[in-house]
């Protein structure tokens, strides 16, 4: 059977459903998900040309001085007068130019005695030095931000500034996961023989803590169709399913029927991905179902490569994909067979050098990385220096 390569993977499960509903919601809400439409700047910033310093306005031609002092402009409650000629207004960081006056002169390069200004220093180099144009951060009816952005820190503060306190976004994305393992107990419980804690639902839900998601815990489930298919008819409002383990071929590897059982389309099933091979996407009613390997790194891997880029694309991302960066490959890699390769490297300065082990359920080592080298199917080895692409993953 011929494996699905991993972009047109990505591709075909982004596919598989538009993004969520939008609602609006105030900036700390708004904080971390993506604007669902273009944000307007309601006012001009600067709203007037102001000091960037504190000092003392005053007119460039009057330099070196002396001033008189007539007045006081601070941030909040400007100078009401005109300054004439000679005259200063002594001014505050991000306070109103006073009338008549084009330059700042900071308070560190004057003396003052009384109403009598004095330079002391070399005093401004140009006319203008020191102010903030009106406007020259932003006018009204600039862009701020565009549908489709992420809402990062600084573009929440962007958009206070331009004047909004709530902003339209999508809804949180409902994401399930669920478990799927005669084997498993939850993690802390106790393990008895051939037990085994359930690492994937806890790794995943740390995955998906910076995304706008709320997570319905759909437990661990046994390998048997019919408890699976409850499992997944009880999640249905989710608007992604996930699953991990019991993707394979194994007898006990029930997820696939299980779906189907449960009235699922299955969309694909196994990528030309290592780790990762087995994954499967598809539908149940409107919820998109993503079925992850069990392996631990093999589930990492792919809630890297498709998870967290579904939930993007679900809450409006116009770049749901990771970003790959590039770095020097500390020591050689094996070439590469018919599946590109998501190899556990650790990343500094701009070199990475692969873990220990890349055993699909090593977890020290996938703890020990900070970056998957991602090599392309049917590559040749590859030597320590050259520059490979990276994915970060802390
Ligand atoms: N004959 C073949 N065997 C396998 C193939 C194949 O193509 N032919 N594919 C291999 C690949 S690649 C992977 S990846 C694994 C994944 O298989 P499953 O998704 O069916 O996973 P399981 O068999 O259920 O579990 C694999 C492994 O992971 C442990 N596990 C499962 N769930 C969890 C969990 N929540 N937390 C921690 N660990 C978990 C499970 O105990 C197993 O050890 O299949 C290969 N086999
Ligand atoms: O592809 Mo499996 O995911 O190697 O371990």
């Amino acid at each position: 059977m011929s494996l699905l390569p991993v972009a047109e993977a990505q591709a075909r499960l982004l596919a598989l459903a538009d993004p969520v509903s939008i609602e609006t919601v105030t900036l700390a809400d708004a904080a971390g998900r993506w604007a669902a439409q273009d944000v307007p700047a309601l006012r001009d910033q600067p709203f007037a040309d102001l000091s960037a310093m504190d000092g003392y306005a005053i007119r460039f031609a009057d330099l070196p001085g002396p001033w008189l002092v007539v007045g006081e402009s601070a941030a909040g409650s400007g100078f009401e007068g005109v300054a004439g000629a000679h005259e200063a207004v002594r001014i505050f960081t991000g306070a109103p130019l006073p009338a008549g006056t084009d330059t700042i002169v900071i308070q560190e390069e004057v003396e003052r005695d009384g109403a009598t200004l004095t330079l002391t220093g070399d005093g401004p180099a140009a006319i203008g030095q020191h102010v903030r144009r009106a406007g020259s951060d932003f006018a009204r009816g600039d862009r701020l931000i565009a549908a489709g952005d992420r809402l990062t820190p600084a573009r929440i503060g962007l958009a206070a500034i331009g004047g909004h306190g709530a902003l339209t976004v999508r809804r949180r994305v409902k994401v399930a996961l669920i478990s799927t393992g005669d084997e498993l107990v939850p993690p802390g419980a106790p393990v008895l023989g051939a037990q085994l804690p359930s690492s994937n639902a806890v790794t995943l839900r740390a995955l998906l803590a910076d995304l706008p998601v709320e997570v319905i815990d759909g437990g661990i489930i046994p390998d048997r169709i019919d408890a699976l298919a409850a499992a997944f008819d009880a999640v249905r409002d989710a608007d992604v399913i996930v699953t991990t383990g019991g993707a394979s071929v194994g007898d006990h590897d029930l997820v696939r029927p299980a779906l189907e059982a449960a009235g699922a389309v299955l969309d694909f099933w196994k990528i030309a991905m290592k780790p990762g091979k087995p994954l499967m996407a598809g539908r149940l009613g409107s919820a998109v179902t993503l079925g992850l390997p069990g392996n631990p790194v093999s589930a990492f891997a792919t809630a890297i490569l498709f998870l967290k880029p579904l939930v993007a694309h679900l809450c409006g991302a116009t770049a749901p994909l990771p970003v790959t960066h590039r770095a020097t490959l500390a020591s050689d890699l094996p070439k590469t067979a018919g599946r590109a390769e998501y190899v556990r490297g650790i990343w500094d300065a701009g070199v990475v050098r692969p873990a220990a082990s890349q055993d699909s359920a090593a977890m020290v080592a996938l703890a020990s990385a900070n970056a998957l080298i991602q090599r392309p199917p049917n590559a040749a080895a590859a030597h320590a220096g050259e520059i490979v692409e990276i994915l970060p993953i802390t």
